[in-house]
């Protein structure tokens, strides 16, 4: 489980982070949304320790990251798995490479338990026969799903998803979201994605929080997304949903 309690952030005298507060359970795919600019991807950074918050606490399964020392920080950071906006492949890397980097990086298992665990990844997410192609031979779905198994190779107990269907088709992203929902599932993984996609929300949000000019407007699960009375929240649905059925058109 992970916990944030009053999160503050500013950057010069500009407030991104006015007090967010929240928890996030194992098992759920918890979604945060919220328009441009206000403050998701910060308060993500904030999470992993990209960013340090000038206030509150992150807490994973009851241990403080922003006050860790360097040990604790590291132990936390070894259960988190990351996807990055635009996946960010090594272009000069196999698909392989890509997915047992950081088993490279951060374990001393054998090279062959390290092949076998990329492999084991690579086929979870539906690639079980790519792991020999480069970045540059695959589709932008498949760099995402490779982005997903190198998030998950060091089977983490936390995965954070920074915009997961930014630069997908319609179909494509919703793929990508059941995968990333099934495998929250299967292996009981906290999951925090940050998303646009109102196909996401009224798919796989769990539990969605709602940002707004960098605070928590409204939470709940996606059921009751379109019946809540926070005008900021219905505005920025509207405006999603107007997105969408122009993109269709
Ligand atoms: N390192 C930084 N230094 C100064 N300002 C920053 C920094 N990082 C983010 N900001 C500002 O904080 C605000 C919130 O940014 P953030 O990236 O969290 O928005 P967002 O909600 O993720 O938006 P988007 O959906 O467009 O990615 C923005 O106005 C941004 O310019």
């Amino acid at each position: 489980m992970i916990e944030i309690k009053n999160i503050r952030k500013a950057f010069g005298d500009r407030e991104i982070l006015a007090g967010v507060s929240g928890t996030f359970k194992p098992g759920d795919t918890s979604l945060i949304i919220g328009g441009s600019g206000t403050g998701k991807s910060v308060l993500l950074k904030c999470m992993i320790g990209l960013i340090k918050p000038d206030e509150g606490e992150v807490l994973y399964d009851g241990r403080n990251f922003v006050k860790a020392d360097k040990e604790l920080q590291t132990e936390i950071r070894r259960e988190m798995g990351v996807l990055f906006q635009g996946s960010a492949l090594f272009d000069s890397k196999t698909v392989l490479e890509n997915v047992r980097f950081p088993l490279d990086m951060l374990t001393d298992m054998s090279m062959a338990e390290k092949i076998e665990r990329a492999e084991f990844c690579l086929q979870r997410v539906g690639l079980g026969e790519a792991g020999d192609r480069m970045p540059s031979e695959i589709s932008g779905g498949m760099k995402k799903r490779v982005g997903i198994a190198r998030a998950i190779v060091m089977n983490p107990k936390y995965l954070f998803c920074d915009e997961p269907n930014s630069g997908l088709d319609p179909l494509t992203s919703i793929k990508i979201d059941q995968l990333i929902s099934e495998i929250t599932d299967e292996f009981q993984i906290t999951t925090v994605v940050i998303t646009h996609d109102m196909n996401s929300m009224l798919e796989i949000g769990e539990k969605i929080m709602f940002l707004y000019q960098g605070q928590k407007l409204w939470e709940g699960d996606n059921s009751k997304l379109t019946h809540s009375n926070i005008p900021e929240l219905n505005e920025f649905i509207y405006a999603n949903k107007l997105l969408r059925e122009t993109e269709h058109q």
